[in-house]
């Protein structure tokens, strides 16, 4: 009897494995072997947070497109784009999004992957991210700024360098206070008392975590992430602490606040119980998305500006001379029309978004009835597709020495039209179409003015380590990245930084 049992269970894995490789509607596309036959390979990389870079390195292998999964294609190519993110493609968000629900009692916007419903929940959040209301957001962001910015006058004079800073831990705490007062209309306090963020480093290992179940949802219905106690830990603890500030928002009256803020926008509908008014359940879940869509990527970002920077310091220079020459003090930098004029602050932080992106793997999209067509291939329904950030932002097709940290290749005043269209094109780090980035624009202004004040305030120094001081600007950019940990989005050290108040 037992023999009869394995003898099914080893003939119906051969014809598993047979299906996959040689009948399967993807069989034709090329990617590693043990990828084509099981996700037990993406649940691998998850675990190990290498996914930003191993895109790269199975599209430099395999080329355009790659089998990354049994069901799942990976496409390196501009023409990709618009058939799988835009307005009108025909895909929804693939089930991956889904692995919250193990976990969270509602889903958030983000995780919300029926059409209808996720544009429901998205016209209530982006009353939130109006031009008035970021203007309104704008003095509380600056007073936290300042106050920021102040923690390196300590030791740094006109002619005296500061301790070394590491940069990654510092924007993580600013930001954590920034967003605080941005979604709940008060800081956090972490820049007083860092163990108010201590909530943040465990949270992201729970990101990993459902980034394991988001491929393989068998992992939750079995309960084998209870082998992983740490991370399931992590997301119970940050459920638990997003509903609290949440209830904490409801329950402070306006004059307890400091600033206009996001969550005053859900309150709004929630108070007045329209139509589309959100239930309290949906405001936990708004808050937690809140607290971590807006927190890992924007620090992330800005420590990958500060270390391009400080790692081609002709840019560094250039940066501090445009932003010397157009402002006078430090007040001056502020949301307006002088700010936006800084072409080569601009054109520093899209390049750094572009080489150092911080969406790790890709964002999974279902195909749904009738397929898509990408660039004349057919890809059928039901598949999972998606365009690898770090893979297509280093494609030579579209970014020329794609691993040079060039800012120019941005300005038109220092490159061809055609060359900047072909870049731009290829370029969607906040995502793009119904699911963009809500919190686009606050992002970019969050980056502008905290790099520019701190440019302007400070010469920078960066501090090489030993054993990489004999490395080259790319070399450098490659051990950054080999030492990132990608969590959905990927999250890197430093770099360590002195410094000096500018005379
Ligand atoms: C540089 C910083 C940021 C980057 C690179 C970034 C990038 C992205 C990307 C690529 C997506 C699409 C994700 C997907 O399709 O799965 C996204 C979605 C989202 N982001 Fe950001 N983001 C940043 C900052 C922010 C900020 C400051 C907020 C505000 C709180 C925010 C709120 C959101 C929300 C709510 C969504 C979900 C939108 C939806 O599903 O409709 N993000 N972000």
């Amino acid at each position: 009897m037992l023999i009869a049992l394995l003898s099914l269970c080893a003939f119906s894995t051969l014809l598993v494995v047979y299906y996959r490789l040689y009948l399967h509607p993807l069989a034709k596309y090329p990617g590693p072997v043990f990828a084509r036959l099981t996700d037990w390979y993406n649940v691998y990389h998850c675990f190990k947070g290498d996914r930003h870079i191993d895109f790269v390195r199975l599209h430099n292998r395999y080329g355009k497109i790659v089998r990354y999964g049994p069901n799942r294609l990976s496409i390196n190519s501009v023409g990709a784009l618009r058939p799988i993110y835009s307005a009108t493609a025909n895909t929804k968000k693939a089930n991956f999004y889904e692995a919250m629900q193990f976990y969270m009692d509602i889903p958030s916007t983000h995780c919300t992957v029926e059409k209808e419903q996720h544009a429901r929940k998205r016209r209530i959040l982006s009353q939130a991210f109006s031009d008035k209301m970021l203007q309104a957001y704008q003095p509380l962001f600056l007073k936290t700024l300042t106050k920021y910015l102040g923690r390196y006058e300590k030791n740094a004079g006109e002619d005296s360098w500061s301790g070394a800073y590491d940069m990654n831990h510092e924007f993580s705490l600013f930001v954590f206070d920034a967003m605080g007062g941005f979604c709940f209309g008060k800081p956090f306090g972490a820049l007083d008392d860092p163990k108010k963020a201590d909530i943040v480093p465990p949270t992201f290992e729970g990101f990993q975590g459902l980034n394991v179940v988001g491929h393989m949802h068998g992992i939750a219905l079995l309960h084998l992430d209870s082998l992983q106690p740490r991370l399931k830990k992590a997301i119970e603890d940050y459920k638990k602490y997003s509903a609290e500030l949440a209830h904490e928002c409801i329950a402070r009256s306006s004059d307890q606040k400091e600033s206009a803020c996001v969550f005053d926008v859900l309150l709004e509908g929630y108070r007045q119980k329209g139509t589309d008014a959100p239930s309290i359940k949906e405001l936990e879940s708004e808050s937690s998305l809140l607290v971590l869509a807006g927190s890992d990527s924007t620090a992330n970002s800005l420590s990958n500006v500060i270390f391009n920077l400080l790692n081609n310091p002709h840019t560094l220079e250039r940066l501090q001379a445009e932003l010397r020459t157009k402002f006078t003090n430090l007040d001056q930098i502020c949301i307006g029309p002088a700010l936006g004029d800084c072409e080569y602050l601009n054109a520093c932080i899209d390049e750094s978004m572009r080489v150092t992106p911080v969406i790790g793997g890709l964002t999974q999209r279902a195909t749904l009835a009738g397929g898509i067509e990408i660039d004349g291939e057919h890809v059928p329904a039901k598949t999972d597709v998606g365009v690898p950030h770090h893979a297509i932002f280093r494609n030579e097709e579209y970014f020329a020495d794609p691993w040079t940290y060039e800012p120019m290749r941005w300005m038109v005043s220092e490159n061809s039209k055609e060359a900047i269209r072909t870049a731009r094109a290829a370029f969607w780090p906040l995502g793009m179409g119904l699911t963009e980035c809500i919190g686009k624009k606050w992002a970019l202004i969050e980056i502008k003015l905290t790099i520019a004040r701190m440019v302007y305030k400070y010469d920078l120094k960066l501090v090489v380590p030993d054993n990489e001081k004999d490395l080259t600007p790319i070399e450098r950019l490659h051990r950054r990245e080999e030492e990132a940990t990608d969590r959905f989005t990927v999250g890197s050290k430093g770099p360590n930084v002195r410094f000096r108040l500018a005379k």
